[in-house]
């Protein structure tokens, strides 16, 4: 599990820490870590360290200190060294000394800065870290504009990216390698600062740090989490999933919902709506009862919504009236919309809405009572939203879209890095909604349960697209889930 820390969290184990140990320490560790991966990316490159052009871009706090630090030790193994001071009056004053000791070369003019940033084997980013606020300024903005040939590696966090939620207000570095100290930031895992990262890499600096503010899950913590039948298990106690879904407009997302709940690892999939002949057609497997889901027989949890068209309202109604985990998706979040929170008060067992960005504008717009907020906004603030949304719903949200965010009412935050756009395509929310529905009646709690199937269905997605990417539709996507789900467990 990839743990992330808030930066008020880490400065203060930061200086926890610093009071303890000799003045410094953090900063040399850091900077040992940081110069290792230069050293390995480099010998990469160009077979050696020696000889080749580093630019360290310095800004005025800390994370320049530790760019500096990192130059000077590249250039005592031979690297030519170029460090450009961004803000020279304010630069660290220990980094710029070593590097100056290592006989490395100090630049304060743009253009001359420019010019060695466009011809450098490498770049260290040391611009901001966790103590930037807002967009870039002028100075250093020039340099997220610039062209380059070499490989850039950020210090900490690509400067422009904020490191509590990932929002990128204005320009910002666009990094290869990411190198981060003591934890990963929230900004590291969730887009857009995600995608400004590129490969990340934790430099452990001794921090002792509570329990995190969002967790990402990796291959080992899905394959435990992932329901397995025992000797002992029959179809009942395996689950069942009652998918309500369909409509005579859009028969097509009942099938893709089933499709997605028969690959979650439900004993069974109970089908109610007016889809069911083309549902059976494609899936002689599925159970099919006749009404709505009062009254359906036996089922462990609900999925309510997907193409729900006229009859979501009445279809929702009787799903969150019964006392299982409920998944509502799609049109029964613009009915739940209407409503409010307030459909919710009443319920027992747990809730989970699966809102694209469009939808969750629907649902604040229900909470309050106010017009929807853009949708765009909210794409671009995507943790503030999903906790938001829990918040006021008292229920697990599951946010879509570039980077899923998963909320739970009681604060707890995941990620998913499994993703790929290529999912953009019709129908494969529905596949989600079915795959996490058929989690939770397998008796995942809905944190773990909708994690869960966003890692699958992003990992499922990459398979279908396949590399370096091709259009893939939502039924291969459901069709990739065993290959996938195989491949999580054999690690
Ligand atoms: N505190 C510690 O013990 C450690 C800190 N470390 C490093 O220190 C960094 C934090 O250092 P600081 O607290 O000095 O903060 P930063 O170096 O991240 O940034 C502060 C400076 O950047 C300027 N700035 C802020 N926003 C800006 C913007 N949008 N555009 C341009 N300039 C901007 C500010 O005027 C300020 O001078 C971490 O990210 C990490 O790299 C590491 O050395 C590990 C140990
Ligand atoms: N830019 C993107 N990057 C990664 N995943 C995306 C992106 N856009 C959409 N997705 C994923 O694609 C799926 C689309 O779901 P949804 O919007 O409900 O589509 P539909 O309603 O057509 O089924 C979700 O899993 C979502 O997270
Ligand atoms: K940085």
């Amino acid at each position: 599990m990839r743990h992330a820390h808030r930066v008020e969290i880490v400065r203060a184990s930061e200086a926890e820490l610093m009071a303890r140990l000799p003045e410094g320490t953090l900063m040399q560790r850091a900077a040992a870590g940081l110069a290792a991966t230069c050293a390995r990316l480099l010998t990469g490159r160009r077979g050696r360290v020696y000889g080749s052009r580093v630019v360290v871009l310095a800004g005025s706090g800390d994370n320049g200190g530790d760019a500096l630090y990192a130059g000077a030790a590249l250039a005592r193994r031979g690297a030519r060294v170029t460090a450009v001071l961004l803000a020279p009056e304010r630069v660290h004053a220990g980094g710029l000394a070593a590097v100056r000791s290592a006989r490395g070369r100090v630049v304060v003019e743009r253009e001359t800065g420019l010019a060695e940033f466009s011809r450098a084997d490498l770049v260290l980013d040391g611009i901001v870290g966790i103590g930037g606020r807002g967009g870039l300024r002028a100075g250093a903005r020039s340099y997220a504009e610039a062209a380059r040939r070499g490989v850039v590696v950020a210090v900490d966090l690509p400067s422009g990216v904020d490191a509590d939620t990932g929002e990128v207000p204005g320009a910002a570095l666009r990094a290869d390698v990411t190198v981060c100290f003591g934890t990963y930031k929230p900004g590291l895992l969730v887009d857009p600062g995600a995608s400004y990262a590129g490969a990340v890499q934790l430099v452990g600096i001794g921090l002792e740090l509570p329990p995190p503010d969002v967790t990402a899950l990796q291959h080992a913590d899905v394959a435990a989490l992932l329901p397995v039948p025992d000797v002992e298990s029959d179809k009942y106690r395996r689950g069942v999933v009652g998918v309500a879904a369909g409509s005579a407009t859009y028969p097509g997302a009942a099938v893709l919902a089933v499709a997605g709940a028969l690959r979650g690892g439900a004993g069974a999939v109970r089908y109610v709506g007016t889809a069911a002949e083309e549902v059976v057609r494609r899936f002689p497997e599925t159970l099919v009862t006749e009404g709505g889901p009062h009254g359906a027989g036996r089922v462990q949890a609900w999925v309510v919504g997907p193409g729900g068209g006229e009859g979501a309202r009445q279809t929702l109604a009787e799903a969150l009236a019964s006392d299982v985990p409920v998944l509502v998706d799609a049109d029964g979040l613009t009915e739940l919309g209407r409503l409010g929170p307030g459909a919710l008060a009443g319920r027992t067992a747990p809730t989970l809405l699966t809102p694209h960005t469009g939808e969750a504008a629907r649902l604040l717009a229900g909470a309050d009572g106010t017009a929807p907020p853009a949708a765009a906004d909210l794409a671009a603030a995507r943790l503030a939203t999903a906790r938001r949304l829990a918040a006021a719903y008292r229920a697990t949200v599951l946010l879509k879209g570039s980077t899923t965010v998963i909320a739970d009412p009681g604060g707890a935050v995941r990620v998913n890095p499994t993703g790929t756009s290529w999912l953009a395509t019709a129908g494969s929310g529905d596949v989600l909604a079915g795959l996490a529905g058929s989690l939770l009646a397998a008796g995942l709690p809905a944190l773990d349960a909708a994690s869960v199937a966003a890692y699958l269905h992003g990992l499922a997605g990459r398979h279908a697209a396949g590399e370096p990417g091709a259009p893939v539709t939502a039924s291969w996507v459901a069709e990739a889930l065993p290959v996938v789900w195989r491949g999580v467990r054999e690690g």
